[in-house]
């Protein structure tokens, strides 16, 4: 395990930013650390860099024993939302800063720095200052900076979170091949479940200081432990005393089904290729919500006010909503 936390507990004055958390985050992984806004994502991530320290508990780096370590001794590269660069420097001398303070020899420091501007692609533009770069160039530049002391650790807290959807989306996805060229244990922060999804190997869900599940995707989306996860990856909707997902609900105009539950249409709306029904059950309770295909929809004649038979499908993921 290249990352060992266990039994990390923090507070802030009364506040329990977390509460005796263990995890290992393996070696060469790609891991997220995702859960809602101040559910303490970050505090874990910087207490693993030294830069917060834990009330209790340990925190073991590629085999040793880092608890009270400081930041520069750990061996860990940083990435943070919004990019301290050194304004004045190039973008090929802020990559080569880390290198240079260690003294390393100036052939070698030229050699590093050109690799690592191919790697992110910035090479046509190492001599342009960083406020001559977009934000997301500037990331791809913290990046190379963070690569260049060859870490064993690259942690990055909600990397791409001041970029724009669009730029966010190229950034995460030329995350993932990146990673799959260097191979270094990474964990990052990040509090979108489509971001964790398409990018992680492996996944932490925090929430309110504590772990509620690990796994890969697959695993989470397919066999979330709780129903807080449940709702935390992906719509969900509630019936019969259970939590399903809309897709998840087979939809039938034949009262014939054994144990489907009756209701009644009350709100159709097309979003794009999908149709979203909400089907009223009891007058008492919120509507289901149910997503079909607009094939579906026009084979069925549904439309507000038709009468349907809800069922989950045999493969539904559900949870048993709480009370
Ligand atoms: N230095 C501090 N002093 C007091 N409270 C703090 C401090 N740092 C964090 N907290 C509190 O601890 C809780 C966890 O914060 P943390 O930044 O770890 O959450 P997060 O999951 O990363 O959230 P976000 O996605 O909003 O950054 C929050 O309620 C925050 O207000």
């Amino acid at each position: 395990m290249s990352i060992h936390v266990d039994g990390v507990s923090k507070r802030f004055g009364d506040f329990v930013a977390l509460d005796d958390v263990s995890v290992d985050l393996p070696t060469g992984q790609l891991t997220a650390l995702l859960g809602p806004s101040g559910g303490g994502k970050s505090t874990l991530l910087r207490i693993i860099a030294g830069l917060e320290t834990a009330d209790t508990g340990t925190v073991t780096i590629e085999g040793r024993e880092a608890t009270h370590l400081p930041p520069q001794k750990r061996n860990v590269g940083f990435v943070f939302q919004h990019y301290a660069a050194f304004k004045h420097m190039s973008v090929a001398k802020n990559v080569a800063f880390g290198l240079e303070i260690r003294h390393r020899p100036k052939t070698e420091v030229k050699k590093r720095v050109a690799e690592l501007l191919e790697l992110v692609h910035l090479d046509q533009f190492a001599h342009r200052l960083p406020s001559q770069l977009s934000g997301g160039q500037r990331q791809r530049m913290a990046l190379a900076r963070a690569l260049a002391v060859e870490p064993s650790v690259l942690l990055l807290d909600e990397p791409f979170g001041a970029l724009d959807a669009k730029v966010r989306k190229e950034l995460r996805e030329w995350l993932r091949r990146l990673h799959d060229e260097v191979h270094v244990t990474s964990v990052f922060v990040t509090h979108d479940q489509e971001e964790a999804l398409e990018v992680a190997d492996e996944i932490v869900v925090i929430n309110e200081g504590r772990v509620e599940q690990v796994g890969t995707p697959d695993q989470l989306y397919d066999a979330p432990a709780t129903d807080f996860v449940m709702g935390f990856l992906g719509p969900v909707t509630r019936l019969g005393g259970a939590q399903v997902r809309p897709h998840d609900i087979e939809v039938s105009t034949d009262p014939g089904q054994p144990g489907a539950v009756p209701g009644r249409v009350v709100r159709l709306l097309r979003v794009g290729f999908e149709v979203r029904l909400w089907v009223e059950t009891a007058p008492s309770e919120e509507p289901v919500s149910v997503t079909v295909t607009r094939a579906h929809q026009r084979q069925l004649a549904l439309g507000e006010g038709s009468a349907v038979w809800l069922s989950p499908t045999s493969d539904a993921t559900r949870v048993d909503a709480v009370v």
